[in-house]
């Protein structure tokens, strides 16, 4: 079952009187039981993204194309019915737990709030009990209900996130870094908490990571994102040891590849920095620092196009790497 349905995303922020094209033309779906996820660099235009799923996005802000959200638009959602799909039909993991909490109010006073508004009839001691079984169930002591969030760790923290994103039981998770500044082991066990509630819950994972390894890892399908745009897609355990677009071989050249030495041994960098979405270069945002990069690159402007079953890319050279040519 499709929880989520992206058809030709554009967003535009209007920033000091001009106009950021954050996300241009993005195209995916997330299913039931699935992860997909979204790679690139800082900017962009990930977060974005997943943002405007929920409509989270600054009023001013330009939105084209289309968001369905269980087969509902969200564009014509009225407020009354966003709130009722915030937090039930999907919810936000954001980056940085100790950001996106309040912190005067105690954890579990966080958690009870979601569950309070969507179902009424709910009592305050009942949503608190309640968010006790959440924390326990991401693993935290439901006794730490009545910590406040610099009480906790970090991994903690990450763990309320993720409680107070399943209070009212949602079909789809936004999960946007979250793992971001947490040490490895609490990294390892808040994916796998994740990838649990795919598995067992059948719930839909949207995550976003510039950590690849974690994608590789855990995701059905990787989307890669440069300047806005998707600019290849393919199944997660494959699409980074096997990419296509330059960009994401450069990408997947700054991570080793386990079981490849020579990914190891010789790491491509990347040089340069992504474009600003103000002075975005003609043709194919990512000739400029691309080291393939043909003349028609600066003016042809190449949508994704099959590479092989289940994989998309959109570059010039796309059937002449598949033949070894590029
Ligand atoms: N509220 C905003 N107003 C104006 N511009 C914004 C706003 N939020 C983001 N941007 C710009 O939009 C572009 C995409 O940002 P976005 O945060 O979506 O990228 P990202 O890939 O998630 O980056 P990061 O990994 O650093 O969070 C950037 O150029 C950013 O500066």
């Amino acid at each position: 079952m499709t929880l989520l349905e992206i058809k030709d995303l554009h967003v535009t922020y209007r920033a000091r009187g001009t106009d950021l094209p954050a996300v241009r033309g993005v195209s995916l779906t997330v299913a039931a039981g699935q992860t997909v996820g979204i790679a690139g660099e800082s900017g962009c235009g990930k977060s974005t993204l997943a943002t405007s799923v929920l409509r989270l996005l600054p009023a001013s802000t330009r939105i084209s194309g289309e968001i369905l959200l269980g087969g509902e638009d969200v564009q014509g959602m009225t407020f009354g019915r966003l709130r009722a799909v915030r937090w039930q039909g999907a919810s936000i993991v954001f980056q940085g737990a100790m950001h996106a909490m309040n912190p005067v109010r105690t954890v579990g006073q966080q958690i009870a709030e979601p569950i309070m508004l969507h179902t009424p009839a709910v009592r305050r001691d009942e949503a608190l009990r309640r968010a006790s079984e959440l924390l326990e169930q991401v693993g935290v002591p439901g006794a730490r209900r009545s910590a406040y969030p610099h009480e906790l760790s970090g991994g903690q923290r990450q763990r309320v996130m993720i409680a107070m994103a399943l209070a009212c039981g949602p079909d789809l998770i936004i999960a946007d870094e979250p793992t971001t500044a947490l040490d490895v082991m609490v990294q390892a066990q808040v994916m796998a908490l994740l990838a649990e509630l795919v598995r067992e819950r059948g719930v839909g994972l949207l995550l976003i990571s510039h950590d690849l390894s974690v994608l590789a890892a855990s995701c059905d399908t990787v989307a890669v994102m440069y300047a806005g745009r998707i600019v290849e897609t393919g199944p997660g355990h494959r699409l980074f040891a096997d990419a296509a677009h330059p960009y994401a071989k450069a990408l997947a050249g700054a991570f080793p590849v386990i079981g490849d030495p020579a990914s190891r041994l010789a790491p491509r960098g990347l040089p340069g920095d992504p474009p600003d979405p103000r002075e975005l270069p003609g043709g194919c945002p990512f000739h400029p620092r691309c080291a393939v990069a043909l003349p028609e690159c600066a003016t042809e402007d190449i949508a994704l196009r099959a590479v092989g079953p289940d994989r998309r890319a959109a570059c010039v050279h796309v059937p002449l790497i598949l033949g070894g040519g590029a």
